[in-house]
Formats: structure tokens, sequence, C-alpha cells
């Protein structure tokens, strides 16, 4: 049995604005108002896991304990096929530039570079959402995309390698479809669903 979020207002565990963006449109649907991890000025932390929802699970026990509130956390990452799933769980972090500030542009191109040589193109987003509560229980899901990577990057909605990824049967990349048609076949639309049906139901 999964645990009943109750609560009509949680913590999104996120420093990221387009991640904190779309969990409060996909909770605003059930009537759940979010409090930003920025707005409580909540530490940043290590993400030290191996999976996405070992790093979710950490961020989302972190804010939960910090603020004493319900907590959501979303990890989420680009995977290339040809690159046996890189940068994966260390998308963020293949952005990261020596002054700590995250170039994006940059990062796709270190992808297209290592994966131009490959004639697969499968690539997919996954995103996994871990709802923490004070007392140290957790409950985790996790969404995926999958489609094909593109060059040059396409659009300007979204955020982060949305113009590198054109979802399956799409012609248009995240970037250029905007928020509600990426909302409609994200991963973490799909992962906010299964929290929906687990967590969601009371
Ligand atoms: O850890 P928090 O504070 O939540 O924010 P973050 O940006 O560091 O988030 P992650 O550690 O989960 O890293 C996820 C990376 O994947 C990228 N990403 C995640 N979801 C995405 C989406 O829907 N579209 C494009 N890029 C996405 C995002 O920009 C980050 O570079
Ligand atoms: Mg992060």
């Amino acid at each position: 049995m999964r645990r009943q979020l109750t609560e009509r207002r949680i913590v999104m565990a996120s420093h990221n604005e387009g991640k904190v963006r779309e969990n409060a449109a996909l909770l605003a649907e059930h009537g759940i108002e979010v409090v930003s991890a920025r707005a409580l000025n909540l530490p940043v932390p290590e993400e030290t896991e191996n999976s996405f929802i070992g790093n979710a699970t950490l961020k989302a026990l972190a804010a939960a304990r910090a603020s004493g509130m319900v907590a959501l956390a979303d990890d989420s990452g680009f995977s290339v096929a040809s690159l046996n799933g890189d940068p994966g769980v260390r998308t963020a972090d293949w952005a990261e530039q020596p002054d700590g500030r995250r170039d994006y542009a940059a990062a796709m191109a270190r992808v297209e570079a290592l994966a131009a040589p490959h004639p697969d193109r499968t690539a997919w987003f996954t995103c996994a959402l871990v709802l923490a509560w004070p007392d140290g229980h957790t409950e985790g899901f996790e969404g995926r995309a999958t489609g094909q990577w593109v060059w040059p990057p396409r659009g300007e909605a979204g955020f982060g390698y949305d113009p590198m990824f054109q979802p399956d049967g799409h012609h248009k990349t995240f970037a250029e479809m905007g928020g509600e048609a990426k909302h409609a076949i994200s991963h973490r639309a799909a992962a906010f669903r299964l929290l929906a049906e687990g967590c969601l139901k009371g």
C-alpha cells in the first residue's frame, strides 16, 4: 500500500526552474500548491547516487527534513543509446562549466560530437519523482519518453536538452512543442501519472 498524500501544500525540492514550473503545473491539476526549495533557502544536496530514484530520494529526504513538510524531488536526465545511456544521471554535470554555471548549448554539442559517428539515434529522457515525508517515509516513481536525438538543436521553449530531443511519433522537438504538448507525452508527465495513481487516490 502506497502512503497517500493528504497535504495540499508541499515543497518542490529542486533548484531547476524549468522542473519546478512543470511539476507545479502537474500538481496544480490535483489542487496541490508548491513552495520552491529556493524560496525556503534550502541547501542544494550533493547527488551521490548512481540512479535517478536514488538521487531523487536523497533530494526529497533532505528537503522534507529541513522544512518539516512533505517534499517532492525530481531527478531526471537525457540518455543516448549509442553512448550506453550517457549522460544519464550525470546530465546536469555535462552542462557544468568551470565557473559553476551551466551551458546547455555546450552540453548538447558534446553529446552530438560523441554520438554523431553512430548511426543509431535512439534517445530518451527519464524522470524519477520521489515524495518524502518528514518522518523519513518515501514513495518513488519513474517515467520515460523515447525518441531520437537531432542536430542542430531546434526550438526555444522548455529547458535543458529539450532542443535536441524529438519524441517518437512527432516531428517537433520538445523545445518546439512548448508546455502543453510536451506535458501530454513527457517523461515527467509519465512519472507523475504513476504518482497520482499511487499516492493521490484519496
Ligand atoms: O537537482 P535539481 O535541483 O532538481 O535540478 P537539476 O537541474 O540539477 O536536475 P538534475 O540533477 O535532475 O539533472 C537533470 C538534468 O537533466 C536535464 N533535464 C531534465 N528534465 C529535462 C527536460 O524535461 N527537458 C530537458 N532537459 C531536462 C536538466 O536540465 C538537468 O541538466
Ligand atoms: Mg541536480
